[in-house]
């Protein structure tokens, strides 16, 4: 089975899809987490692997409107958390003081703030598409003074030392990433049972969003019927400020008796309600 994943070769979106695939799988490193979300509702690959959220640094944008926005068909199929620990990367040995440039995706950027803030305070702080993405580019250009935020893999993956270890703001750092599917792919459903906790996500927006009391309303339709509620996010619907788009992850399983009914009641406020996956709960 191919499964693409946000890459390129060494992210750690490729660590916590080997950590957690069935034998056989055939993974396939694509640019962006845009291009992994599209290459599954196109069908080049069958599965998805993508980051969602971060214990520090909280939603990964590009996910949660590549799957609200910019694709229909796509559902979560699976969740994986996985502790997240960042290297200081460079081509050969170097002192702090002599790094100039440090480069990683905006999340690890973020993780590592403090670090960045107080280690390296002349160092300009650079944006990557990947982690990974970043460990290549120094390796590639080769020039002295450079750094990157990256993994152990990719370290080894593209010829670079490991300068420091563990420079993330906080220990116990984690990361939650999602396996995709299309949403026909009757494979890919788990089925109810096996004594497995189940979520699902929503994303829903519009309506009397301009009324008061509105998302309590909303909200209330999980709340009376015992629905918990594990997570809510907002994003901009990008048609002006005051508009968004709610995702909800709530316990159970979109079938429940429970959930059925609370979604059919937060549909009837609302404009557009989607689901947007109903997938066993990371253990
Ligand atoms: O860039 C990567 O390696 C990713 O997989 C995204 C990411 C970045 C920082 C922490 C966890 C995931």
């Amino acid at each position: 089975m191919r499964v693409g994943y946000f890459g390129p070769r060494g992210t750690f979106t490729e660590e916590a899809l080997r950590a957690s695939a069935p034998d056989g799988v055939d993974a396939v490193a694509l640019p962006s987490i845009y291009a992994t979300v599209l290459a599954v509702q196109d069908g080049a690959v069958r599965r998805g692997v993508v980051p969602i959220e971060n214990a520090l640094e909280g939603s990964v944008d590009a996910t949660l409107d590549a799957l609200a926005v910019e694709t229909e068909d796509v559902v979560i199929v699976d969740e994986v958390v996985r502790p997240i620990s960042h290297c200081l990367i460079a081509l050969e040995e170097l002192e702090l003081d002599e790094i100039r440039i440090v480069a990683s995706h905006p999340q690890a950027n973020a993780q590592c703030a403090r670090f960045l803030r107080e280690r390296l305070p002349r160092a300009v702080v650079l944006a990557a598409s990947s982690t990974s993405e970043a460990v290549r580019m120094v390796a590639e250009d080769g020039e002295a003074g450079r750094a990157a935020i990256g993994n152990r893999l990719a370290a080894e993956l593209y010829g670079c030392r490991v300068l420091r270890e563990g420079i993330e703001d906080l220990a116990g750092n984690v990361t939650r990433f999602v396996w995709l599917a299309r949403h026909d792919d009757e494979a890919a459903v788990v089925p109810a049972g096996g004594g497995r906790r189940f979520k699902t996500s929503v994303v829903f927006w519009g309506g009397g969003d301009a009324t008061p009391g509105w998302l309590v309303r909303c909200l209330s339709e999980l709340a009376s019927r015992g629905v918990n509620l594990t997570r809510i996010e907002s994003r901009p619907r990008r048609m002006g400020l005051g508009h968004y788009m709610f995702f909800v992850d709530l316990e159970g399983r979109a079938d429940d008796p429970a959930v059925a009914e609370a979604l059919a009641g937060l549909g009837t406020h609302c404009e557009g309600l989607r689901t947007l996956g109903t997938y066993p709960a990371a253990r």
